[in-house]
């Protein structure tokens, strides 16, 4: 019997978005999606209430990014965020899930410092918020990072391409254009698999280097900014329903709008009052 002929059929019941589990995601079940040739969805997420939206639509991974730095801090960049600001935030996303793997930022300066610094505060944001991984940005500049986590026994996720904590050094543009950039995010992918990685995320790189990086590991890739074909897609989700405001970035695909949804909703309730018709007789009481 050949090997294809061995094989086990596909089991739907299985996939990670559309399956039939309701225990929470491990990093085995992202591993197995990528044997099955599976593609699945990640948001990010920063409070119990959303969270819990994203976990009954069957999200199976939930990142909370230090975006929040941006989308719910009012910080200008990611580079602000702390610790005490990521352990908070996660800790409610982990509350108000269920099912999905949560995954935890290290935010700008709870790394830098070396492997030690790195490790303590994963660890800190796996005891105190209950994150079942972490993210940090860079390849070959965080492997000893990497490893020492990962050899605690906390999975990691790398973030390659635009890492917009280098946001002072790197502005916030496509990665990865000139072959030699093309040639370093190959390796980087490729060493923070060996570090041990679970997953890599590739933000805003061509499509076409995206795929080869895909291609390449036998780890999932991420992408955001980064083509087609990379086994997952993750977006910020206040940029994926259209609460965001302002300026998103091109490779945010906009699937409601929240931000008029909203809005019509304050004013609505605004005129209500102004004009006597809220509270009614239903909603008081004697
Ligand atoms: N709301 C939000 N969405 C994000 O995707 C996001 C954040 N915040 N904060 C952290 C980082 C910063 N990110 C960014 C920020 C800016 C661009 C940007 O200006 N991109 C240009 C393309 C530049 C080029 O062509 O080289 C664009 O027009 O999209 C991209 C990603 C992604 N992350
Ligand atoms: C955009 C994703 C990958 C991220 O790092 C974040 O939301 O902070
Ligand atoms: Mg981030």
């Amino acid at each position: 019997m050949t090997l294809q002929a061995a094989r086990k059929p596909a089991d739907s019941s299985k996939a990670l978005y559309g399956g039939k589990g309701t225990r929470r995601v491990t990093v085995h079940d992202i591993a197995a999606a990528k044997e099955r040739g599976e593609k699945w969805p990640m948001l990010t997420a920063y409070d119990a209430m959303t969270a819990s939206v994203f976990d009954e639509a069957g999200i199976p991974v939930m990142l909370v990014g230090d975006s929040m730095g941006n989308t719910h801090l009012g910080y200008e960049t990611t580079v602000p965020v702390t610790m005490d600001e990521m352990t908070l935030l996660s800790a409610a996303v982990v509350r108000g899930t269920s099912r999905a793997l949560i995954v935890g930022d290290l935010p700008f300066g709870s790394y830098q410092e070396g492997p030690v610094q790195a490790l303590r505060n994963a660890t800190r944001l796996v005891k105190e918020a209950g994150v079942g991984a972490i993210k940090l940005e860079g390849g070959e500049r965080s492997l000893p990072q990497t490893e020492l986590i990962v050899q605690a026994g906390i999975p990691v996720m790398s973030h390659l391409g635009l890492t917009p904590q280098s946001v002072n050094t790197m502005g916030y543009r496509v990665q990865g254009r000139s072959d030699e950039a093309a040639h370093r995010l190959l390796h980087d992918a490729k060493a923070a698999q060996d570090a041990g990685a679970f997953a890599v995320v590739l933000e805003l790189v061509p499509a076409e280097l995206a795929a080869e990086v895909t291609r390449s590991l036998h780890i999932p890739t991420i992408g955001i900014g980064a083509g087609p074909d990379t086994d997952a897609q993750v977006l910020v989700w206040t940029d994926m329903a259209g609460l965001t405001g302002g300026k998103v970035p091109r490779f945010t695909k906009q699937y409601a709008d929240l931000r008029r949804v909203l809005g019509d909703a304050a004013k609505a309730f605004a005129d209500d009052v102004v004009g006597g018709a809220f509270p009614m007789e239903e909603h008081t009481f004697h």
